[in-house]
């Protein structure tokens, strides 16, 4: 059994189109250790995505593997939960029953009243416990992140897949919830890959930051290992030399040498 808990092996995704076959990615490897928080950053359209379908299983790789926890990955399952960025709470239940649907749809062996307590339990780690029985219309678009981020965590996923999570959100609201999502990860311990746009995102959440070429064939450029000490304050490492440096090599990966995107291409919305 591979010493890694998740790991992409040698991954090739083609696609069909109506031109032929168009290879998104090509050749990428990447290993995770358990409790380990790593972002996916790059260009619009890099892949960024296709790498995340592929752990959750929503992709089939045209070649290589994806195995997690001595497992190979062959279809979507409660132990891969994504968190999008559209939330995708059912508008007709309120926050409590988006939630015990998926707790009682992944633990129908327990019993009622364990089943309403992890429900409650998750509600309370995101501070949503006053929100219960509303509807998700009834909420603001932060709050919503929160309930499908408990709701994702409270299946007791292996990993926990982010697509964006925050992207849609204020930056005030956002700073929050990149708190909230530090306080949880340093008290689950949950395996997490997020992808994001957002380069201060990635420096503040991650342990290491994969950057990636652009498309077409794109792969992993560089791995960046983010060494800064935890609990991490978001006001203290304004004044951190090397919180800076490191947000400096993500900029100049992204914007420099053979990934820099044309101003022209509007595609190219990385913050
Ligand atoms: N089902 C599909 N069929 C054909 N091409 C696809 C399909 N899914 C993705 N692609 C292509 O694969 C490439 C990677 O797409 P992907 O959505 O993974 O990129 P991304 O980095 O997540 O983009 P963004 O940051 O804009 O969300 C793009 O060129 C996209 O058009």
């Amino acid at each position: 059994m591979s010493k890694h808990y998740l790991e992409l092996s040698g991954i090739d995704m083609r696609f069909r189109t109506d031109k032929g076959e168009f290879e998104a990615l090509k050749n990428v490897n990447l290993r995770l250790k358990k409790g380990e928080f790593v972002s996916l950053i790059g260009h619009s359209g890099c892949g960024k995505s296709t790498v995340l379908n592929l752990v959750a299983g929503l992709h089939e790789p045209s070649s290589g593997g994806v195995i997690l926890d001595g497992r190979e990955v062959d279809g979507p399952g409660p132990e891969r939960a994504v968190v999008f960025q559209n939330h995708a709470l059912l508008p007709w239940l309120t926050v409590e029953q988006n939630i015990a649907l998926a707790v009682d749809n992944t633990f129908p062996h327990q019993g009622k009243a364990e089943r309403q307590e992890r429900v409650r339990h998750f509600l309370e780690l995101v501070h949503m416990g006053h929100a219960a029985h509303k509807l998700p219309g009834e909420i603001s678009g932060g709050m919503k992140q929160r309930v499908g981020i408990a709701r994702a965590l409270s299946v007791d996923p292996k990993v926990l897949l982010m697509d964006e999570p925050f992207g849609a959100l204020d930056a005030l609201t956002r700073a929050h919830l990149q708190d909230s999502l530090m306080e949880i990860q340093a008290e689950l311990g949950n395996t997490v890959i997020m992808i994001t746009h957002d380069v201060d995102e990635a420096v503040l959440l991650s342990d290491r930051i994969v950057m990636m070429t652009n498309g077409p064939s794109a792969t992993i450029g560089e791995i960046l290992p983010i060494s800064l000490a935890r609990p991490r304050n978001r006001v203290a490492l304004s004044d951190d030399g090397h919180y800076h440096q490191l947000r400096r090599r993500v900029l100049s990966f992204l914007y420099e040498g053979h990934n820099k995107v044309s101003p022209l291409d509007k595609k190219a919305r990385v913050a």
